[in-house]
């Protein structure tokens, strides 16, 4: 089985009204990352993709240095060592599917790009989709031409911004399923925003339990669950007597 880069962040993000303060490593092939709206999911994904710029700190992958303020190497959008799906698929609306699929491999040879573009249409259960312009697409077609897109590029770490939100359950586990066998293959983490905790389960992943922009637990998914119990419960607005408050 191929080694797993390492992710390592220590990032302070100053906005209006809202900061993040966290700090984690990631070495887990498949982390969730857990916790109620308004968090800081997915201004934490953002961070990490070089979309926001964190106000202090280093993040490293692998041997890669990221960020380090301290050093003045900032966060740089579009790497190629980060893929970033969204739940807004964005695809260039004059491309058809296999071309915006295609577009960030132009480095690759016409015949191992068309079956790169194949092989990730093939894994979202997308290749009739291939030349379907993006506005003959539904919200889940866009949604999984989009996630082809990012696998496409075979980034070192995959951030998965609830990229199944428009898709129904019976496909989302398909592609997940799949999914889980192409990362395996090979040397790539995977960090995935979802609300349904039973899914650090069925991918065996980690979870990092995240609140106010602080994270308030990083492991296995039963021990972090188990010790935050009445929290989660709390805010599922389950009740529960003899948990100790402040849990
Ligand atoms: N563009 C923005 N401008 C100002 N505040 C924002 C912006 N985007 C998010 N926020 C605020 O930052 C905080 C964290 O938002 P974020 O979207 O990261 O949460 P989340 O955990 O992903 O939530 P959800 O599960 O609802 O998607 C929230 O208080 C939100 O209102």
């Amino acid at each position: 089985m191929p080694e797993i880069p390492i992710l390592d962040a220590a990032i302070s993000l100053n906005q209006a009204a809202f900061s993040i303060d966290a700090n984690f490593t990631l070495s887990a092939r498949w982390t969730v990352l857990f916790g109620p709206s308004g968090a800081g999911k997915s201004t934490l994904l953002r961070a990490l993709a070089g979309l926001l710029q964190p106000t202090s700190g280093r993040i490293r992958l692998g041997t890669h240095v990221l960020c380090d303020t301290a050093a003045g190497i900032r966060m740089r959008p579009g790497s190629d060592l980060v893929g970033f799906a969204m739940q807004e698929a964005a695809l260039f609306p004059h491309l058809a599917a296999g071309r915006n699929v295609g577009f960030g491999l132009k480095r690759l040879k016409n015949d191992e790009r068309e079956a790169r573009v194949r092989e990730v249409l093939e894994l979202v259960e997308g290749e009739h989709l291939y030349e379907r312009m993006p506005h003959h697409l539904s919200g889940g077609e866009r949604q999984r031409v989009s996630l082809a897109r990012t696998l496409a590029r075979q980034p070192q770490i995959l951030l998965l911004d609830e990229p199944f939100s428009a898709i129904d359950n019976a496909l989302k586990e398909k592609i997940l399923a799949k999914l889980i066998d192409w990362l395996a293959a090979r040397s790539m983490l995977a960090l995935y925003v979802s609300h349904d905790v039973t899914e650090a389960f069925h991918l065996g992943a980690e979870v990092i339990l995240i609140e106010a922009g602080r994270i308030l637990g990083q492991g296995p998914a039963e021990t972090v669950l188990a010790s935050h119990r009445a929290r989660l419960l709390r805010q599922l607005g389950v009740t529960v007597t003899g948990d100790a408050p402040g849990e």
